[in-house]
């Protein structure tokens, strides 16, 4: 198995990159829907269902299959001999970013419910604050994975 890992290891790798890019565009980009969603369009007009079929088509044909495919082949990645030294400290700094990233996924889906029923009471400005939280745990998992201290 671990001779067979190390074999695919460069496709594991572009396929967990190609993922990462996929889930990570999501990420931003659904909170930016957000924010036009409360500020701009509101509930129970025709945009508003616009914005739901758009948010819901994102978080589903895009989001949820890339964020599986992300921890499949980073799980691929983790298993393949030689990668990873859990004496040093990169590999938990990016766990603990990957488990933060997908608890701000599942934020992001429970919200969504929310917009359904209608009943959101967050606000433009805090949905654009949370847009920051990817973008803070993408520069921890980048520098971790790269530098590898
Ligand atoms: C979801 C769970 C994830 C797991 C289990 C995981 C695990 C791994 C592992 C073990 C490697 C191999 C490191 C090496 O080749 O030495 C890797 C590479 C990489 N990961 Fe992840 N990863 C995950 C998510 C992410 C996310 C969310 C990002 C970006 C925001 C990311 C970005 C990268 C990059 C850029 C590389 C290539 C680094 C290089 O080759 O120097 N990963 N990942």
């Amino acid at each position: 198995m671990g001779a067979f890992l190390a074999d695919i290891y460069p496709w594991t790798k572009s396929l967990h990159i190609v993922s990462v890019i996929a889930w990570m565009a999501g990420l931003f980009y659904l909170p930016r829907l957000y924010v036009y969603h409360v500020e701009v369009v509101g509930s129970g007009n025709a945009t508003d269902d616009l914005f739901q079929t758009m948010e819901r088509r994102l978080l589903k044909a895009i989001m949820n299959p890339s964020m599986i495919s992300t921890w499949l082949f980073g799980l691929l990645l983790v298993m393949t001999p030689g990668l990873v030294d859990w004496t040093m400290i990169w590999p938990w700094t990016k766990g603990l970013s990957v488990i933060l990233m997908t608890w701000f996924h599942m934020w992001l889906a429970v919200r969504r419910k929310e917009f359904i029923a209608g009943t959101n009471t967050l606000t433009g400005r805090r949905y654009r604050m949370m847009n920051e939280f990817p973008t803070i745990l993408m520069l921890i998992i980048v520098f971790s994975v790269v530098m590898k201290f």
